[in-house]
């Protein structure tokens, strides 16, 4: 958010604004192709198809599009848990009944995230995932991931490895945002699969 610390890796942070560069120029043609081949990649994962219960999140302004993926879950029956913003940048939980099931939250700015309105599960909630789709700007080879810096999944993998769960980490992207390297600082933990509009990329 906007407290990034002083010390935060350099390197991050002109990495995360060339991705947004890029995605300002996304169409949305781009947009309405990103978010269909996005959910169709993505529903060929067998994790995907296994999984009762899928940590998932509501896409917006320029990240790839999740909507299609979300409805595409929920009407397989599968139970979506959708991240709420807590204060100090965890994440609760609730569940994707759909669409009518998200109320707008404004942050700061400009933005607004949609959000679940129904019953807070806590943040333990993503512990019962079978598996965990994460927003990123980037990823690497090894599976670093690159967010944006709020540090809300770094803390959501820190809780699953306390707790010992291995859900499938499966960070959701564009094509272009797979790189040769991510800097990466101590707390950091890898994903195990990236999914972009045109196939998944595998790390473990
Ligand atoms: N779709 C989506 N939902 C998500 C996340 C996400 O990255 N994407 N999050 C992932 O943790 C959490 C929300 N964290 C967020 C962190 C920063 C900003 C944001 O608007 N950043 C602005 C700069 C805002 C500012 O600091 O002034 C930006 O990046 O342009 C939004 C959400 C939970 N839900
Ligand atoms: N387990 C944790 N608990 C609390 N804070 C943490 C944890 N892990 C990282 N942080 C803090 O989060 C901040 C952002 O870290 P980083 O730049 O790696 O975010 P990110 O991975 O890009 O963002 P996100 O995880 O939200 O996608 C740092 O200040 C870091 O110290």
């Amino acid at each position: 958010m906007s407290h990034l610390r002083p010390e935060e890796d350099s390197a991050k942070r002109s990495l995360r604004r060339g991705i947004l560069t890029v995605r300002a120029r996304l169409t949305a043609d781009d947009a309405r192709e990103t978010e269909a081949s996005l959910a169709a990649r993505a529903l060929e994962l067998p994790e995907l198809a296994r999984a009762r219960t899928v940590a998932a999140y509501v896409s917006m302004g320029s990240e790839p599009g999740t909507r299609a993926l979300l409805d595409a879950l929920h009407a397989r029956g599968v139970r979506v848990l959708l991240p709420v913003l807590l204060a100090d940048n965890d994440l609760d939980w609730g569940t994707y009944d759909g669409p009518d099931s998200l109320a707008p939250v404004r942050l700061g700015g400009r933005m607004t995230l949609l959000e679940p309105a129904g019953t807070r599960l806590g943040p333990e909630a993503v512990l019962g995932a079978d598996a965990v789709l994460l927003p990123g700007l980037a990823v690497d080879g090894r599976g670093m991931r690159l967010g944006r810096g709020g540090g809300s999944y770094d803390r959501v993998l820190a809780r699953l490895e306390r707790a010992g769960a291995d859900p499938a980490l499966v960070v959701l992207l564009h094509d272009s945002e797979v790189v040769g390297h991510v800097p990466e600082e101590p707390h950091d933990r890898p994903v195990h699969a990236a999914v972009t509009p045109s196939g998944v990329h595998r790390f473990r």
